[in-house]
């Protein structure tokens, strides 16, 4: 790629950033393409009062770079001012005088104390103590939180310790939003399947990528439970100051096998933690809001956060008792048995809860979370079953309840608030012009002096490994002058419109429009933004997927270092198993009580859906878009897929609506009956204790035998043709349409079959890979609790869910 040359700016050089003046202090350090400063600001930041920033001064050689820029700083608006997110102060594009590049500042909160990786590397001799170790993560989990509490949720995608910086009171910050996205579902055809595939090769770090982003052929979304899986490798090298697939590589990935060193030592609840963290099933692992109660009780506090995940169901449980208190009082209603309107009698004490919504917004939530008090309007009824039921309130039974820390508030009032007047937001744009106040600088001279690597000086010999480190030398700020000057400004406001509404959403449709590029051929030109090691040109380099995924060449991936597959090694395997075992009462159950209890609500949701839906062989991929359609998933592919329209638009518009007309009694009557049902189970459910075993997450099914396949399955990170990609599902799309012509007319629709992800059939071309030949297809090799956990048969889990919540259709 043709990288613009740019020389370093002089201490004492002032520049225009947005609405601040920024006077360079002194040059830091440099990114991919990004040179990064320390500044005094004026005004000082309205926020923190600081008057000393971070600059980082990036050039992007086309739009397409500008907008994977503009993604970035969009996610840092959206996360501004939350105590453990480094905070976005202003930003700022120009144009060169070539008109060829742009030039991007970024006006940030200054962490003066450098990164995580820095302090980690003062401690080589003496290791972190793991009260040291939990208040790191601890932190760093309250700035994930931030993202995932989004609606739609942010992914960062490239959690690592290089991406965890210090502030000058000592906070850990996450930082560097670069390759923040969306909700990915499933690619459901070789575009996408390429596509996805190499975004996630060069925005993710190869020893912090979770199995379900490795292999993709899983059919599992790439979601907030990946960031799980790469906090736990996170984790895991803050303990012991290596990733847990250092040598093993993928294989060991794919199945989440690694072994803890003997040296430290932490306790068996921390190792079980990052056990939990590592499951291979998403749906295992727990949720952010679990990850950050069991570090609390780990650290004997109180959780600084109210699970968010649990507010949402529990709201969700309050719009279904509204939903059927107001279907009581309407005439159709009298045929109701009295048993039932007994129950119905007692829900109508809930009070609802304000403005709730099917999918509920922040707003609701944000309520719940800053005032204890607005749960209380819940009928005491409710309230008691809520608090009896552990798949509930299991979690927050076990972890004092406490009002949202100042900072967590702030997240939800001061940033995530005004998103529900998204009107607010409309005018604003990623970058302040500018032409309002831009003071060009003409480059200064290059005075080699300036270059003060704060990063890469006196490094110990035995320095920790990470890939920032290993490609170090690559970093090295380029001195020679600059053909770029930035003298010529250009408002980018017409050529690069920000998504309207400055939500997570926003994000994801910026996101998105890569795709849509990608698809069109638009541009292919490359972004820069990102590193070698954390490279954002996913738009060039999906081109050049997209060229060669159809010829077979093989990508080029300068940041993704491949692992050494030869170098696979299982037999850490037993003593991982040996440690997990005994870790005291793995608390598995815990983590995973309320999201069961999503999965039930989800299961619900999907089953409704199911059942109105004509089975077809788009149907499950269609699911899970409709059940990703709040994160914005849909935006990413369905709006942008040559495909998609005519594949998935008959089934969405004969899509039954779940309300029927008021005009139809009849269907009035079933609905009714059916709400009456159901609000009876939710009743006699929510009383009784089982330990519902739920294969489901996010959505989707665990199925054993899939795990199974899973199991057998190797790394697949090879482009996808067409043939290939049709011949997966040829035999599943046979049998889908099978099933449904066999369906006898007079019985209700059956639910669509398994999706087709999750089947177990595998094309033989899976299997010859050089990784599959090296182990016995029999030889099932996992961690202990993957097995237990999952080990269940989810057509009765199906089963059981429908008699328990039965459909109102
Ligand atoms: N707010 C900040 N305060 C202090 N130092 C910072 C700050 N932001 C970044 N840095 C320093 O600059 C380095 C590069 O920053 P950053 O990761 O944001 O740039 P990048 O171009 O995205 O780099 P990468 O190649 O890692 O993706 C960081 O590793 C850190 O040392």
């Amino acid at each position: 790629m043709n990288t613009p040359q740019i020389s370093l700016y002089e201490p004492g050089t002032v520049l225009t950033v947005g609405s601040h003046h920024a006077k360079i202090i002194k040059y830091l350090t440099s990114g991919g393409f990004a040179q990064v400063y320390s500044a005094e600001i004026s005004p000082p930041d309205a926020y923190s009062s600081a008057n000393k920033a971070c600059l980082k001064r990036v050039i992007v050689p086309d739009k397409q770079g500008l907008n994977t820029l503009r993604a970035e700083v969009d996610a840092m608006k959206l996360l501004k001012n939350n105590k453990h997110v480094v905070s976005y102060i202003d930003s700022h594009a120009a144009k060169s005088v070539n008109g060829v590049a742009y030039e991007v500042f970024v006006l940030m909160e200054y962490c003066e104390r450098g990164g995580l990786i820095d302090f980690m590397n003062t401690r080589l001799k003496n290791r972190l103590q793991e009260s040291e170790v939990l208040e790191i993560m601890s932190q760093t989990v309250q700035g994930i939180v931030a993202m995932h509490a989004l609606q739609p949720p942010l992914i960062h995608r490239d959690i690592k310790i290089e991406n965890v910086l210090i502030s000058h009171e000592g906070l850990y910050k996450v930082c560097d939003f670069g390759s923040v996205s969306g909700v990915i579902r499933p690619p459901k055809n070789p575009q996408e399947f390429n596509y996805v595939q190499h975004d996630i090769l060069t925005n993710t770090t190869a020893q912090y990528r979770s199995p379900e982003m490795i292999d993709l052929y899983r059919g599992l979304p790439i979601d907030e439970k990946s960031d799980i899986w790469a906090l736990g490798v996170f984790l895991y090298k803050i303990c012991y100051y290596t990733t847990p697939f250092e040598k093993s590589g993928e294989t060991a990935i794919l199945h989440a096998r690694y072994q803890y060193p003997s040296f430290p030592q932490y306790s068996d609840r921390l190792k079980n933690l990052i056990r939990l963290m590592l499951m291979e099933a998403p749906s295992q692992r727990p949720n952010i809001c679990q990850v950050l109660e069991e570090v609390s009780r780990l650290q004997n506090r109180s959780c600084p956060i109210r699970n968010f995940y649990l507010l949402r169901a529990m709201n969700q449980n309050a719009h279904l008792a509204s939903e059927s208190t107001s279907m009581a009082y309407i005439p159709a209603q009298q045929h109701i048995s009295q048993h039932s309107f007994q129950n119905i009698k007692g829900m109508t004490n809930i009070v609802p809860l304000t403005n709730i919504k099917t999918a509920p917004n922040l707003d609701s939530v944000s309520k719940f979370m800053n005032n204890n008090d607005r749960i209380e309007p819940m009928s005491q009824l409710h309230t008691q079953k809520l608090q009896t039921d552990p798949n509930i309130l299991n979690p927050l039974t076990k972890t004092k309840s406490v009002p949202l820390s100042d900072d967590f508030t702030s997240l939800y009032y001061k940033e995530l608030h005004p998103f529900q007047k998204s009107h607010t937001f409309k005018s604003v744009e990623s970058f302040q012009s500018p032409q309002r106040k831009y003071i060009p600088s003409s480059p200064p001279p290059i005075n080699s002096n300036n270059y003060d690597r704060v990063s890469t000086i006196n490094r110990p010999n035995n320095y920790v490994d990470s890939e920032t480190q290993t490609l170090d030398s690559m970093a090295t700020p380029n001195l020679k002058p600059s053909p770029i000057t930035t003298n010529k400004t250009t408002s980018f406001s017409k050529e690069s419109t920000v998504a309207e509404n400055v939500t997570g959403g926003s994000i994801v449709r910026s996101l998105s429009s890569k795709l849509k590029r990608v698809i069109t051929g638009e541009s292919r030109s490359s972004s820069p933004t990102k590193s070698r090691q954390n490279t954002g040109d996913s738009i060039r380099s999906a081109f050049g997927i997209l060229r060669h995924g159809f010829t077979g060449s093989s990508i080029n991936n300068n940041r993704s270092t491949s692992f050494d597959n030869n170098n696979g090694n299982n037999n850490g395997n037993s003593v991982s198993r040996r440690l997990t075992s005994s870790s005291s009462n793995p608390p598995s159950s815990n983590f995973s009580s309320d999201t069961k209890r999503q999965e039930e609500l989800d299961k619900k949701r999907k089953l409704e859906h199911r059942r109105s839906m004509p089975p077809s062989i788009l149907s499950d991929f269609d699911q899970h878009e409709r059940n990703n359609s709040r994160t914005g998933s849909r935006d990413y592919y369905r709006s942008h897929s040559p495909v998609k329209k005519s594949q998935t638009m008959p089934t969405t518009t004969a899509r039954p609506t779940l309300k029927s007309s008021n005009s139809d009694i009849n269907v009035n009557q079933d609905k009714k009956e059916s709400i009456q049902r159901r609000v009876h189970n939710l009743l006699n459910n929510s009383e009784d204790s089982l330990g519902y075993k739920s294969a489901s997450g996010y959505g989707k099914y665990t199925d054993t035998e899939a795990e199974k396949s899973n199991r057998q399955s190797s790394v697949r990170i090879t482009p996808i043709s067409e043939e290939r990609f049709n011949n997966y599902h040829t035999s599943n799309a046979m049998s889908d349409h099978t099933s449904s012509n066999d369906k006898p007319k007079s019985r209700p629709p059956r639910p669509p079959p398994k999706p087709l992800h999750l089947r177990t059939k595998i094309p033989n071309t899976r299997c010859s890979s050089h990784l599959q030949s090296r182990r016995p297809p029999e030889e099932r090799i996992s961690s202990e609790a993957t097995e237990t956990i999952v080990d269940v048969n989810v057509d009765d889990l199906e089963a059981d869910f429908r008699k328990r919540f039965p459909s109102k259709v």
